[in-house]
C-alpha cells in the first residue's frame, strides 16, 4: 500500500511530492481535441498557454500532438513531432515539468533526449518500443488502459458528446463497419493506431452500456454494471503493464497507473471505475484521475457541450482525489487548482515548512523587516516559526543603495501560489512600489520573495521554486544559518548545489541584531 503521506513520483530529475495531489494541465497542440482543438495549435500560443498553466498552479504540463477523442484520425508521427516538439523544448526551457501525451515511440524518444520529464501513453506501452524507450531513460511514465471493458454488446446508446465530429465519425464508422463486416482495417498506420482507432471508433457510438441482470430468470435489474469484472480487467491490465515496464529496467516509483476514462468505456463503466478508484490506489503507484471534460462526466451532470463541463470535472476530480488519486490531468487548471486548494486545506490539514526572504533599503529599514515578520505571522494558517537577524549586505542586482536583510521560517498549510498571493499583500501593505523601468531591483520599503518550500518545486512567471537567486544569493544563505544548521547540505537534499562564498551576490557585510517583531 502507497504510503499516501510519503509518496513521491519519480519523474527523470524531478522528485514530485505526492503528498497532496497534483495538477497537470493538458495542452493541445492539435486542432481537432474534443474540448480545445485548435486553441493552441501553434508554437507560440500553446507555449504561453503552457505558462499560464503553470501560473494558474500547475505541477505539470502534458504536451499533446494528437487527439484521441472517439473518432479520431491518427496523426503521423512526424506531423505530431512538429506540433509538440518545439513547445516542449520551450517549456522545459522555461523549468516546467513536462509530460508528453503521445503513443508514437518515434515523438517519444525525441521528447525524452530533450529532457522531458513524463511519458503519457494512452495505449499503456503496449507498443515494446515505448518500454524500451523508457527503459532507457529516467522519465516518469502514466499507464494508461484503453480498451472496452464489457464483454457484452453494448445496448442502444445515447450520444451526449456535442462535438459534431465525433458523430459523423461515429456515423461513418458505422456504415463503414456494415459494409466491410470486417472488424480490423487494414492500412490504418501502425499496430498501437489500429487498435486505439477500433476502439475510438466503436467509443464514439455512446456513452452507455448495457443493463445488466441479475441470475438469469430475473427481471430485476442493476442501473450499473457490476464492479468486480471491470476492475478485474482494468487493473490486470495495468498491473501487467507496470510489471513489464520494471521487467525491462522501469523503477516502480517512476510509474503512475490510469484507467483511462472515456477510452472505450460507457458513461456508467465510468462511474463504477472512478467509485474504485481507492481499489486501484491500493496497487501501491500513484493513480491518476483524467476525467477532464469526457463525456461521462457529461452524462453525470448534465451538461452537453463538452467545453462547459469544468465544474463538473471539478466535482468529479475532487471526488477521485479524496480517494487517493493523486494527479489530476485537466484542462481547467485554475478552477481545479482553487478547488483543490480550498478542499485540501479544510479536509487534509499539513504543515510545510518553508522560508521567506526579506529585504528593504528605504527608511527604517529593520523596522520594516519587523513589520514584515508581524503581517506574515498574521497570514491565516500560516506562522512565523523562526527569524535570523538583520544582515547589513552588499546592493545587488543594479540596486543603488545597502539592504538589510533577513529570512523567516514558516510553518504554513497554504499552497506555495496562495501564499505567494499573501506576501504580495504583504509587500503592498508596507507601501512596496514596484515603479516601471526598473525591473523589480529599484529601492523597496519591503522585499518578501518566497525562496523555498519543502518538497515543492514550481515552474512558471509569477513564482519559481526554489527561487532561482537561491543558489547565488549570499544575504539570503547568510540570514538562513541562523535557523538551519548547515543551509548548503540542507538545500542539497532538494538538489539545489548553493555557490561558494566567494562566488555568491550581495555579500553579507554586517550582523544588525535580532529582530524585534
Ligand atoms: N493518461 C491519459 N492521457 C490522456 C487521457 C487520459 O484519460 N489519460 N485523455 C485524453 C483525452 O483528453 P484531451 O483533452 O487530451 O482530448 P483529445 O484526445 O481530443 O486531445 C488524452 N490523454
Ligand atoms: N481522447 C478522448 C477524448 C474524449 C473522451 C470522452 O469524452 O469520453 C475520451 C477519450
Amino acid at each position: 500500500m502507497l504510503r499516501r503521506d510519503f509518496a513521491t513520483w519519480q519523474c527523470g530529475d524531478r522528485e514530485l511530492s505526492l503528498a497532496r495531489p497534483r495538477v497537470m494541465g493538458i495542452l493541445n497542440v492539435t486542432p481537432d481535441s474534443f474540448s480545445d482543438g485548435g486553441e493552441h495549435a501553434d508554437t507560440a500560443s500553446a507555449v504561453a498557454h503552457g505558462l499560464a498553466l503553470l501560473d494558474a498552479g500547475a505541477d505539470i504540463v502534458d504536451v499533446g500532438g494528437e487527439s484521441t477523442r472517439p473518432g479520431f484520425t491518427p496523426v503521423d508521427p512526424e506531423e505530431e513531432a512538429a506540433r509538440v516538439v518545439p513547445v516542449v523544448r520551450e517549456l522545459l526551457d522555461a523549468g516546467a515539468l513536462v509530460s508528453v501525451d503521445t503513443r508514437h515511440p518515434s515523438v517519444a524518444e525525441l521528447c525524452v533526449r530533450l529532457g522531458a520529464h513524463v511519458l503519457n501513453d494512452v495505449t499503456g506501452f503496449t507498443d515494446p518500443a515505448m518500454v524500451k524507450i523508457a527503459a532507457e531513460g529516467e522519465c516518469g511514465v502514466v499507464v494508461m488502459h484503453a480498451g472496452e471493458v464489457a464483454d457484452h454488446p453494448t445496448r442502444r446508446s445515447v450520444l451526449l458528446d456535442s462535438d459534431p465530429r465525433s458523430r459523423e465519425a461515429a456515423a461513418e464508422d458505422a456504415e463503414a463497419e456494415v459494409a466491410d463486416g470486417d472488424d480490423a482495417p487494414a492500412d490504418r498506420g501502425d499496430a498501437s493506431s489500429v487498435r486505439l482507432d477500433e476502439v475510438m471508433r466503436r467509443s464514439a457510438r455512446g456513452v452507455t452500456s448495457p443493463t445488466v441482470r441479475l441470475a438469469s430468470g430475473s427481471n430485476r435489474r442493476f442501473t450499473l454494471p457490476e464492479s468486480a469484472p471491470i476492475m478485474r480487467r482494468i487493473m490486470g491490465f495495468l498491473g501487467d503493464q507496470a510489471r513489464t515496464l520494471m521487467r525491462a529496467g522501469v523503477a516502480h516509483d517512476r510509474i503512475c497507473l490510469d484507467p483511462g476514462a472515456g477510452f472505450g468505456k460507457m458513461a456508467d463503466e465510468d462511474v463504477v471505475i472512478q467509485r474504485a478508484c481507492a481499489q486501484m490506489v491500493s496497487m501501491g503507484y500513484p493513480i491518476m484521475c483524467a476525467v477532464s471534460r469526457k463525456r461521462f462526466v457529461g452524462a453525470i451532470s448534465g451538461v452537453g457541450s463538452a467545453a462547459d463541463r469544468d465544474a463538473a470535472t471539478i466535482g468529479a476530480a475532487l471526488a477521485a482525489a479524496e480517494a487517493g488519486a493523486r494527479i489530476l490531468r485537466v484542462h481547467d487548471v485554475a478552477g481545479v487548482t482553487q478547488a483543490l486548494n480550498a478542499y485540501w486545506s479544510i479536509a487534509h490539514p499539513g504543515q510545510s515548512r518553508a522560508f521567506v526572504a526579506l529585504g528593504s533599503n528605504v527608511g527604517d529599514r529593520v523596522g520594516y523587516l519587523a513589520r514584515a515578520c508581524a503581517l506574515i505571522n498574521e497570514i491565516p494558517l500560516t506562522c512565523v516559526s523562526a527569524v535570523s537577524h538583520a544582515y547589513e549586505s552588499e546592493p545587488a542586482y543594479g540596486i543603488a543603495t545597502p539592504v538589510a536583510n533577513a529570512v523567516a521560517e514558516l510553518r504554513t498549510e497554504l499552497a506555495p501560489e496562495v501564499l505567494l498571493g499573501h506576501l504580495m499583500e504583504v509587500e503592498q501593505a508596507l507601501g512596496r512600489t514596484r515603479p516601471a523601468g526598473q525591473d523589480g531591483h529599484g529601492p523597496r520599503t519591503i522585499d518578501c520573495d518566497l525562496v523555498f518550500v519543502e518538497g515543492e518545486r514550481h515552474a512558471g512567471e509569477r513564482l519559481r521554486l526554489p527561487h532561482p537567486g537561491l543558489v547565488e544569493r549570499d544575504f539570503v544563505l547568510v540570514p538562513m544559518e541562523d535557523l538551519v544548521h548547515d543551509p548548503a547540505r540542507y538545500l542539497r537534499h532538494a538538489g539545489i548545489a548553493v555557490l561558494p562564498r566567494e562566488e555568491r551576490v550581495g555579500i553579507v557585510l554586517a550582523d544588525l541584531g535580532p529582530i524585534e517583531w
